[in-house]
This record gives structure tokens, sequence and C-alpha cells, in this order.
């Protein structure tokens, strides 16, 4: 099974680079824009800016991918809020572009997707609730499911929520890295105890793909940890976890936290539809900072 991936470089991409040279029944082709930071062994790297049109088409006419496990995007929420017409081009734009190609190639598309289409009223959620998003990013992220499920294509849709993780080269940090060496030097940190999430290992995600990728699942599904955690029990847990000093963590709320993008108060994932069809299933959060721990030694 020929399997290209988008976005290789990503923190996702890493970790489904890893995971698919596993499997000696898949012929993984990794992509990215610019220089591969993967160490592939078995597969291929292949440079591709998926904004790209022209590079796409020819791309899936030279490789014809059984599936395409489409993680790129433009995941810096912030930035997203203020560079819409970058956001746009990236997160469906590009998508439009691949969902073409996968139909034109007989490609199943597995499209990865987030918790912030939500409003973040109500949560956890399951597959069947209703999204409502309350920044750009969001907004883009679900235009793109959208186009998805307009679409002829043969698709999954994985949702998840709040990725941590460690690769090389990483292009944004994400919460347990940045509390771990936000304490480590000694920094005083404001951390929400009004948000909630499902935190998801990088390393969960890429199977979630994986599984659906050889399957060829068909439907949305919810892709996370099982534990409802506030940022603010993350970031104690994380101190725990690496014996830091919890007393630089100082609890407040999103009233007081501004970021450039409003973030949904409550979210998290019911995950039963991924476990029964998939056979998902997910480390603790405790475990997850354990995989995660056990790479930065
Ligand atoms: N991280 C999270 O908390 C969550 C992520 N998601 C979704 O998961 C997916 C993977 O995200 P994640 O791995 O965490 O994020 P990363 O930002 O680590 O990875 C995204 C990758 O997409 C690449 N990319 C951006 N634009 C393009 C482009 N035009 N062509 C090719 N590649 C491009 C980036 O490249 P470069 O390295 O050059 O910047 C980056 O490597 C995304 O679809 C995201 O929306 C959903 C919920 C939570
Ligand atoms: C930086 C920071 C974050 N936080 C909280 C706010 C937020 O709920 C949580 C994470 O904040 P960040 O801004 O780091 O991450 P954020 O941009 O909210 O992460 C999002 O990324 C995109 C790609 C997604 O798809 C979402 O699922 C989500 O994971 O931590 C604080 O409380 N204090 C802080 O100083």
């Amino acid at each position: 099974m020929k399997i290209l991936v988008t976005g290789s470089n990503g923190l996702l991409g890493q970790k489904l680079s890893v995971l698919l040279q596993q499997d000696k029944n898949v012929e993984l082709i990794a992509t990215a824009r610019g220089k591969s930071h993967l160490d592939i062994t078995n597969g291929q790297f292949i440079s591709l800016d998926v904004s790209d049109k022209h590079a796409v088409d020819e791309i899936f006419s030279r490789v014809k991918p059984d599936v395409v496990i489409h993680g790129a995007a433009m995941t810096q929420v912030d930035q997203c809020e203020t560079d819409r017409e970058a956001c746009w081009k990236t997160n469906v734009d590009a998508t439009q572009y691949i969902t073409d190609a996968c139909i034109q190639h007989n490609t199943h598309l597995v499209h990865v997707s987030t918790d912030f289409i939500f409003d973040g009223s109500h949560g956890p959620l399951d597959e069947e609730e209703k999204p409502n998003p309350v920044n750009y990013y969001g907004e883009s992220k679900l235009a793109a499911e959208q186009l998805i499920m307009r679409s002829h294509a043969s698709w999954s849709i994985l949702r998840t929520v709040l990725v941590y993780g460690i690769t090389n080269d990483m292009s944004r940090s994400n919460i347990v890295l940045w509390v771990k060496n936000s304490l480590e030097q000694g920094k005083t940190i404001q951390v929400v105890n009004d948000q909630w999430r499902t935190p998801t290992l990088a390393e969960d995600l890429a199977m979630g793909c994986y599984l659906a990728a050889i399957k060829k699942a068909k439907g949305i599904y919810h892709i996370s940890g099982k534990d409802f955690l506030t940022p603010y029990d993350i970031a104690i847990a994380t101190a725990d976890y690496f014996n830091l000093d919890k007393s630089l963590i100082q609890a407040t709320d999103s009233s007081k936290f501004k970021q450039p993008a409003r973030r949904p108060a409550k979210t998290g994932f019911i995950i039963d539809k991924a476990k029964k069809d998939l056979g998902y299933e997910p480390h603790s959060f405790q475990e997850g900072i354990g995989v995660l721990a056990e790479q930065i030694r």
C-alpha cells in the first residue's frame, strides 16, 4: 500500500514517518515543503508545497498513492487570526487540491482536523456535535472538512486535540514542552484553569491516522487522548513528572489571559467510535509524558 504523507516535517508528520516505515506492507512517500528533516530508510521523500496545485497534480500522477494522510496545515492559531490569506491558502485551498487529486487517482484521503471547529460551549464532544468555530483557524479547518464531505472522494476525517510530543527541528512547540522548558528556566507562567482538553500524544495521533489509512475508514473519527484536563492540570502534571517547581505555575482564567485568537473553552473528545471501529487505544496523559520523557533523555 502506497501512503503519501503531507507536512512530514511537522510533529505528526515525523511520528507518521517513523510508524509507517515499520510496516513492510506500506511504501511511504513522505512529502514536505523544503528539505527533509526525516530519517528515511524504507520509503522516499519528495519536496511538496501543497498550496501549489500544479505540484500536487504532478506528484499524484507520478506516485499514484493508494492513500494520502493530509496533515500539512498552518497550525499557528494566532498567526491564522492575523494572516487570514495565508491561513486560507494553506488550510483550505491546498485541501481542495489534495481532494481533487484523490478523486482523479482514486486515492483514499485521511484528513486531519481539530477540536477548534467547535465553540467550546460544552464538552467532551462526539462526532455528531455541531461545529461552530470561534477563531479563523477553526473556520479554515471547518471549511476544509466541508469541501471534503461535499466531494466524491473516499475520505476519513480525523479530528484531534492539543497534540504534544517531541521531534527534531520542531516548527512549533507544544504545551508540555513549553511548561517543562519554562520551569527549567525558572520562569513564572500563567496557565488557564477554565479551558478543557483531551491532550493527545503525537504517537497516538499517528497510530489513529495509520489505522484509518490501512482500513480506508469512511467517516469522521475523534482521535485524542482519554484524559479530560485543563491546561493548568497539564502544567501541574508536567511539573510533577519532571520534578520541577510547581510554585512557578500561576492559575489564571481566560478572561485575564489574552491571546490574539479566542480559544474554545471546553472541548475534548469522546473517542468511543474510534476505539470500536478502528481499534484505537491511546496512552493516558501520564503514560504519554513518559513516552516523551524517554525521547528527551
Ligand atoms: N498541534 C496540535 O495541537 C493540533 C494539530 N491539529 C492538526 O494536525 C495536523 C498536524 O499538525 P502538527 O503536526 O501538530 O503541526 P505542525 O505545525 O508541527 O505540522 C504542520 C506541518 O505542515 C507543514 N506545512 C505548512 N504549510 C505547508 C505547505 N504549504 N506545504 C507543505 N507543508 C506545509 C509545516 O511545514 P513547516 O515545517 O515547513 O512549517 C509543518 O511541518 C494539522 O492539520 C493540524 O491542523 C489538530 C488539532 C491539534
Ligand atoms: C502559551 C500559553 C497557553 N496557555 C493555554 C491556552 C491553551 O488552552 C493551551 C494551549 O495554548 P497554545 O496557544 O500553546 O496552543 P493552541 O494554539 O491553543 O493549540 C491549538 O493548536 C491547534 C493547531 C489546534 O488544532 C488545537 O487543537 C490546539 O491544540 O494552553 C496558557 O494558559 N498560558 C500560556 O502562556
